[in-house]
């Protein structure tokens, strides 16, 4: 059994080849064994989070996860005799003890052998609590006594270990199918221990927050040949822009330029978002490209509002006009959209058709909702060899597929890979658990980041992240999704840090550029 979220990479398999890797296993050992070392594990890691726990309630619920619970149960209650009595075990099943599959029934026949008793009610105090109720079986919103069960368990306040998912979650969309009236305490502690594989809903959407701290157990059975993961997670950047590991005989032109092209002025319809292209400068500038330039949006010709960052004076501005005419559009990498209001519609059909290496977010994904004919040039990019990354947040991603917040939320996956495949481009789908995915390529959720994160100007620091990876000298196409997969962790790991060296206060997004390593 591991921790889960630490080191490199790891596979996530989605229902069917999570079914597919249970069936193989199943059929390959003795009745019960992967049931046997499901409800031990369940029971190992209950007395280790829970050591001084008086009283511990074990919910199990009318399939195979409540037979995870039962043998569980049955180790605790066993442990408890052998150290004097405690924890006090109360064991409550939701479902008709005649209805339960084989081997939740199997572990019921062992749990009552051995004295374990199935109380009719939930204690009405306990100190941890085991949800056991629904795992990957689980279809529809949890209903009857079940849902009674859930809602008692969410909203105590006690800590909580899930059995391989938190009931009501879906396994492959990381959706929550909550009970009804359920009101969750947000601050209650929360593990789950996921078993034989980990799944993708417990890294995006709600997963994220249910499940709490993931831990994992294959249960002695290795990974199967021919099963497809549906996902990778990324616990650790796969590919670091960090300057210590840059080469003594480098230069500042080893390193790339970014430019930025957005932050409407002020002048414009009278709202300025100048910081919007400053942060994603500065977060340029520190991500480590070699150079980075910004051309701010709405200026009156001749008359810059703007001519430099004095609290970063390295940023070179240029007016929009002698940047669409150097050489730079098709040297550097253009970050378009940060703040840059309506019109950045106009400059798009030259950034498209100029720019090799491109990140578009923001009003720049706004203004390509707009016009079939930016869509249609965009999805020819890819045929030149160019690269597009598309930073959606879920309704900006939900605009550009014609369908709704709600729709792209149910399941992120999905969208990410749609917009992929549909633009030929490299899509970040922000929000919990970010969905980084590419045509013809598995997709990756990451792991870091947390709510500090959620403030004005984030999304713009990672769309300069982005930009500087982008900087480096170019490599295949599949380094290249790696290099923006690892940008997207780093974003996180910076706010993982912030809060884990408890600094005071909130994280503001121009903090958060100048970290950005
Ligand atoms: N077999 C093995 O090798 C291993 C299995 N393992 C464990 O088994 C788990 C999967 O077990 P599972 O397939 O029995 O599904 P599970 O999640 O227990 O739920 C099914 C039951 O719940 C019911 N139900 C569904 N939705 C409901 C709702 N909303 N509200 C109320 N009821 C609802 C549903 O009823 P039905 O839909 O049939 O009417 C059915 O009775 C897996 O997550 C892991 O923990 C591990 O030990 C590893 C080895
Ligand atoms: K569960």
């Amino acid at each position: 059994m591991r921790r889960v979220g630490i080191h490199g990479t790891e596979p996530l398999y989605g229902l069917e080849a999570t079914r597919s890797i249970e069936r193989t296993a199943s059929s390959a050992l003795p009745p019960h064994t992967l049931m046997a070392r499901a409800g031990l594990r369940v029971a190992e890691l209950t007395r280790a989070l829970a050591p001084h726990a008086r009283c511990i309630w074990i919910a199990c619920g009318p399939g195979n996860n409540g037979g995870d619970g039962l043998v569980a149960a049955t180790h605790l209650q066993h442990f408890g005799r052998s150290t004097g009595g405690l924890p006090d075990i109360v064991v409550t099943l939701c479902g008709d003890p005649a209805r339960l599959p084989p081997d939740a029934a199997h572990a019921l026949q062992q749990a009552l052998a051995t004295g374990l008793q199935i109380q009719d009610a939930p204690p009405s105090s306990f100190d941890f609590a085991v949800d056991a109720l629904l795992g990957i079986g689980c279809r529809r919103p949890p209903e009857g006594l079940l849902a009674d069960h859930l809602r008692i368990l969410r909203s105590s306040g006690a800590p909580v270990l899930s059995v391989d998912l938190p009931s009501g979650l879906d396994i492959n969309t990381g959706v929550l199918m909550r009970a009804p009236g359920e009101n969750p305490q947000a601050s209650q502690e929360r593990h789950t221990l996921s078993l034989l594989t980990l799944k993708p809903g417990l890294f995006t959407a709600n997963g994220r927050d249910e499940a709490g701290q993931v831990w994992f157990d294959d249960l002695g059975v290795p990974p199967c040949d021919g099963v497809l993961a549906q996902a990778q997670l990324i616990c650790e950047a796969p590919h670091s822009t960090a300057p210590r590991r840059r080469a003594h005989a480098t230069h500042k032109g080893s390193y790339g330029e970014v430019v930025i092209l957005g932050g409407q002025d002020i002048a414009q319809a009278g709202a300025g978002m100048t910081g919007a292209a400053v942060l994603a400068a500065r977060a340029a500038l520190h991500g480590g490209a070699g150079r980075v330039y910004v051309a701010l949006l709405g200026e009156t010709p001749g008359e810059p509002a703007v001519r430099w960052d004095p609290e970063c004076p390295e940023l070179m501005f240029r007016s929009v006009a002698a940047l669409m005419s150097s050489a730079l559009m098709q040297t550097a990498v253009i970050v378009c959209g940060c703040g840059g209001g309506d019109v950045v519609a106009e400059l798009l059909p030259a950034v498209l058709a100029q720019a090799p290496a491109l990140v578009l977010d923001a009003d720049a994904l706004n203004a390509i909702v707009k016009d079939s004919h930016l869509q249609a040039r965009l999805q020819e990019r890819s045929a030149s060899g160019w690269i597009t990354v598309l930073t959606p947040h879920p309704l900006e991603a939900a605009r550009l597929l014609g369908s709704d917040t709600a729709t792209v939320m149910s399941d992120r996956l999905a969208a990410a890979q749609h917009l992929s495949d549909r633009f030929a481009a490299i899509c970040v789908l922000k929000g919990s658990g970010s969905v980084i995915s590419a045509p013809g390529r598995m997709p990756m959720i990451n792991a870091s980041g947390n709510a500090a994160l959620a403030t004005a100007g984030t999304g713009d620091v990672l769309a300069g992240m982005i930009g500087s990876a982008l900087a480096l000298p170019p490599g295949s196409f599949e380094q290249t999704v790696q290099r923006v997969a690892g940008a997207v962790h780093q974003h996180g790991r910076l706010a993982d840090r912030w809060i884990q060296t408890a600094h005071a206060g909130h994280l503001t997004a121009s903090m958060l550029a100048e970290q950005a390593l």
